[in-house]
């Protein structure tokens, strides 16, 4: 197992309020390695904060997460984190955006560059090294964001919605990237997304999330006889796509009925 969640809890002190709040409790969940996971849920139910357990930039309140048999105890160079913004240097041209995590593991500076260059390419940015940021769309950012992560050669990359703030026709473009990247590179990724099509386009396995406090409620095996040519005029990708649907529509329901506590 590449990521083994056991018991997992997550409790956040509130303003205010006597006790504190419940974001996770009791989650667990494995990841084998080389699996592509992807993790859905209704609107504040802790995904974010799972990813935040799992990129070790907290820690939980209850449980263990580890990797390769090891505890997690803060982040590192094996795991690489994408978020929905950008988080890239605005100083920095594209090229030097992705060369930053090479300088974090003491690459020489010839080596950064090409490697840079060649995780660049990989993400379909050839001809755009020396631009900053400001003067990329908002696709091409998050694809240097992208090449970022995946340039210091981390072993599980961990994604938070990295394409919702794009348009349709740049999420999906970006979609079939990821999987031929991910497919090119054996990488262990798991991906939070609020869309059940995107769930059911990248995942191999689909966890769905209870809402507060945030457990796992079920996992889907998402089996495809090949994941070559249009997945979603798939038959079985319609049925896949209702058993999530039914899954988040009962927790969105619950969701709504909560009043948040303090
Ligand atoms: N630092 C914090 N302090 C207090 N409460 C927090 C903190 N971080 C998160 N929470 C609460 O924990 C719950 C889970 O938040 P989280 O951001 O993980 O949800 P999410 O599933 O990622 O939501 P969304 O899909 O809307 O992004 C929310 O109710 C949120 O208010």
């Amino acid at each position: 197992m590449k990521l083994q969640i056991q018991g997992v809890g997550k409790e956040f002190a509130v303003r205010g309020a006597d006790r504190p709040f419940t974001a996770l409790d009791d989650v667990n969940l494995d990841v084998r390695a080389g699996e592509f996971l992807t993790l859905v849920g209704p609107s504040g139910c802790g995904k974010s904060t799972l990813l935040d357990l799992l990129a070790g930039l907290a820690v939980p309140s209850r449980g263990s997460i580890l990797l390769d048999g090891t505890l997690v105890e803060g982040p590192g160079l094996d795991r690489g984190v994408v978020f929905q913004q950008y988080a890239l240097f605005p100083w920095r041209t594209a090229l030097s955006n992705v060369e930053f995590g090479l300088e974090a593991k003491a690459v020489p500076k010839r080596e950064r560059a090409e490697r840079a260059r060649t995780y660049l390419e990989l993400v379909g940015l050839s001809g755009f090294e020396e631009r900053y940021p400001h003067e990329l769309s908002g696709g091409m950012r998050q694809r240097v964001a992208i090449a970022r992560s995946l340039a210091f050669d981390p072993d599980v990359l961990l994604m938070d919605e990295p394409f919702a703030a794009l348009d349709a026709q740049t999420r999906e473009s970006l979609q079939e990237e990821l999987l031929r990247i991910w497919q090119r590179t054996g990488k262990t990724v798991v991906f939070i997304t609020h869309g059940i099509d995107e769930a059911v386009y990248l995942g191999q396995r689909v966890a769905v999330m209870t809402s507060r406090p945030g457990r796992i409620k079920r996992v889907l095996d998402i089996d495809f006889d090949s994941r070559e040519g249009d997945l979603r005029a798939d038959a079985r990708f319609g049925e896949y796509r209702h058993e999530v649907w039914t899954l988040l529509r009962d927790e969105v329901a619950a969701a709504s009925e909560v009043v948040p506590v303090g």
